[in-house]
């Protein structure tokens, strides 16, 4: 019998625990659910606050003109070996209350707490806990007594609220149904037995009680309902005898009317037969005993339930991540491994696996030919420049073999145009290394929940990638300018031997220096200037179109690769613990939400254990 009690005991330990979270049914399955409840059931004035105080035996749940119970009221009642008896709220623990018509303020002014004085109703238990040695272990839910009209003040729609909340308590499989209806009614009106049928029609998990039997008419008598033909249930129906009006005015006691109760029962000429079987401390027993019953057949499905449940709670933690340990140490290196979770994301990008890299190949092998070829150099060395740049290179002084200084010119201003190609490939290139890094973040698994951290680490890289493209557009100038700074002397050599061969077919065949008025000759000899830097500035092109891809790449991609967040790491680990945890800031709806999860974990585990300790002992 011990492990019994203790059964009812842990089942009401488990349902605090779920009301802490939150968890009172309703939605889903939840532990609540799956745990056996005694509901009382009735419809206005049947008596259901008179059962429930006698069989508590105190004097504690508000009275008053329609509708009282607007909210569940979850009754523990723990039965105490010792004398002290008090009571006490889940919202107020650690206030023992002691005074009964406290706790009956108490539940009032709980009540308007949520549904304000509004007489609405609302679905949110109060939680009572009563410690005494007058009762058996037990918990019982007070519900809205069910109604037909609506009262000035409420809405239309409240008749069908508090049949709705009701039935969501009853239909549960494990709840247990008290139906309360008066004698002095015609059971077949009963609100009580009606809402019962719909949900348990075998009536295995219905209890029939029989209230204000005192007040039936003279002459007439409930044996017929007492006796289940009236209306047939799996469990026997009890009569009970509650305090009247009047006795409540007068304060009659809730033991001697207890008594009083039991008085009735046995000299009653009706129910004298039935004594043994009547009344409110033979209903609570009567309802402790099954409920031990109930909760020991549902032992094993409660544990699977709660295996399972504890089965998904990990799996969701799993998903959304542990939570971040508190030592500095610790979370440098989470800070430090999530780095790397991307860097190993970013540099996927890169080398292949994951797709982007190549959009650097395509500003090679498309972009940066396209430009080269785009350059105006038909205009730079058009005859008219060729000749503009020529003459104006020496001055007023005729050039006497060679226009030397024209040349070097047309070619100097030729290959400053490669700079804006060069330098857009770097940019481009530069784009494409700040796109990675944006969607390689976003592709980090691990990063998903620190926000904090994702802004730091695309700041970090983002600032590394604008120095390494400072770094490759310096390089890819210093490139151009290499270009015009030393030119190939063999290109030149060759074209000296090549006009010897041509000035042998003119018709002039004397090396004079052609002379401004000879324009025939002048235009031709500033075409081939003009076809000899284009033939030049052609081979720039080829090698800047080979070696600025390999600028960009060793200054740009390299590093990218080699050091995108190395100034991050030195910054990290010279940073204070308060700034690493600012780090790791998560998103605070996935914190309450892992809080949650780690709170109900903790629960079930907990119901765990101490199923296992109380079923197998
Ligand atoms: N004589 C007598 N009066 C009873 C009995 N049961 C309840 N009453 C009276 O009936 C009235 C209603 O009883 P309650 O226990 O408040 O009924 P209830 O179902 O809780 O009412 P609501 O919460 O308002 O729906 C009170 O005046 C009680 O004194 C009984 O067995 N005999």
């Amino acid at each position: 019998m011990a492990t019994m009690e203790s059964l009812i005991g842990l089942v009401n330990k488990i349902q605090r625990a779920c009301t802490v979270l939150g968890d009172h049914g309703g939605q889903g399955m939840s532990l609540w659910e799956a745990l056996p409840s005694v509901a009382v059931v009735g419809g206005q004035s049947s008596g259901k606050s008179s059962v429930l105080e006698s069989i508590v035996g105190r004097d504690f749940l508000p009275r008053g003109s329609g509708i009282v119970t607007r909210r569940p009221l979850v009754l523990q009642l723990h039965k105490t070996a010792s004398g002290a008896e008090y009571a006490e709220f889940l919202h107020a623990p650690k206030r023992r209350l002691t005074d009964f018509a406290a706790v009956r303020k108490e539940i009032s002014d709980e009540t308007d707490r949520i549904t304000g004085k509004t007489k609405q109703i609302s679905n949110i238990p109060i939680h009572l806990s009563i410690y005494s040695p007058h009762v058996v272990n037990l918990t019982l839910i007070d519900l809205p007594g069910l109604t037909k009209v609506a009262v000035e003040g409420q809405s239309d729609s409240i008749v069908e609220d508090i049949e709705n909340m009701v039935r969501s308590y009853v239909e549960k499989p494990n709840c247990i149904i008290l139906a309360i209806t008066p004698a002095n009614q015609d059971i077949a009106t009963s609100d009580a037995i009606k809402l019962a049928r719909e949900v348990d029609p075998s009536g295995e998990r219905t209890f029939g009680v029989l209230t204000k039997l005192d007040l039936m008419d003279k002459g007439t008598n409930a044996t017929e309902v007492l006796e289940g033909r009236a209306y047939r249930l799996q469990h026997p129906w009890v009569g009970i005898v509650n305090r009247s009006q009047a006795d409540i005015n007068k304060n009659v006691d809730m033991i001697v009317a207890r008594r009083k109760e039991r008085e009735y029962f046995e000299t009653s000429p009706d129910y004298g037969h039935l004594a043994s079987r009547m009344g409110s401390e033979y209903l609570a027993k009567l309802l402790s005993q099954h409920l031990e019953l109930v909760i020991k057949q549902r032992i094993p499905s409660i544990i699977a339930m709660i295996n399972k449940t504890i089965d998904e709670l990990n799996a969701e933690l799993d998903r959304i991540g542990r939570p971040i340990a508190a030592d500095g140490g610790a979370q440098l290196y989470m800070i430090l491994e999530l780095c790397r979770a991307f860097d190993r994301v970013f540099k996927e990008h890169l080398d292949g696996g994951r797709p982007g890299g190549d959009r650097i190949y395509g500003v090679f092998d498309h972009q940066l030919p396209a430009a080269l070829k785009k350059l105006p150099f038909d205009r730079h060395l058009s005859l008219k420049n060729v000749q503009k740049v020529v003459n104006e290179a020496d001055g007023y002084q005729p050039h006497l073999i060679a226009p030397e200084q024209g040349y070097r010119r047309l070619i100097d201003g030729s290959i400053t145009y490669f700079k804006g190609p060069a330098e857009a490939s770097v940019d481009a290139v530069h784009f494409v290394l700040k796109e990675l890094v944006r969607k390689s973040i976003a592709e980090t698994e691990e990063l998903k929940r620190f926000p904090t951290l994702q802004t730091d680490i695309a700041t970090a890289a983002n600032e590394a990638l604008e120095r390494f493209r400072e770094e490759g557009r310096k390089t890819v100038i210093r490139l151009v300018e290499m270009e015009s700074s030393y030119l190939t002397v063999d290109f030149f050599r060759k074209l000296h031997a090549e006009p010897e061969r041509k000035t042998e077919r003119k018709p002039e065949k004397n090396a004079n220096p052609p002379g401004p008025n000879d324009d025939l000759y002048h235009d031709h000899s500033l075409r081939r200037i003009g076809s000899n830097v284009s033939a030049y500035i052609a081979m720039v092109s080829d090698t800047l179109k080979n070696t600025i891809p390999k600028a960009v790449v060793y200054c740009q991609v390299r590093e990218a690769k080699r050091s995108l967040l190395t100034n991050f790491y030195a910054q990290i680990g010279r940073r204070e613990k308060e700034r690493l945890s600012a780090m790791l800031d998560e998103d605070p709806h996935l914190m309450e939400r892992r809080t949650q999860i780690a709170k109900r974990l903790e629960l079930y585990k907990s119901a765990r254990d101490e199923i296992d300790a109380v079923a197998w002992k």
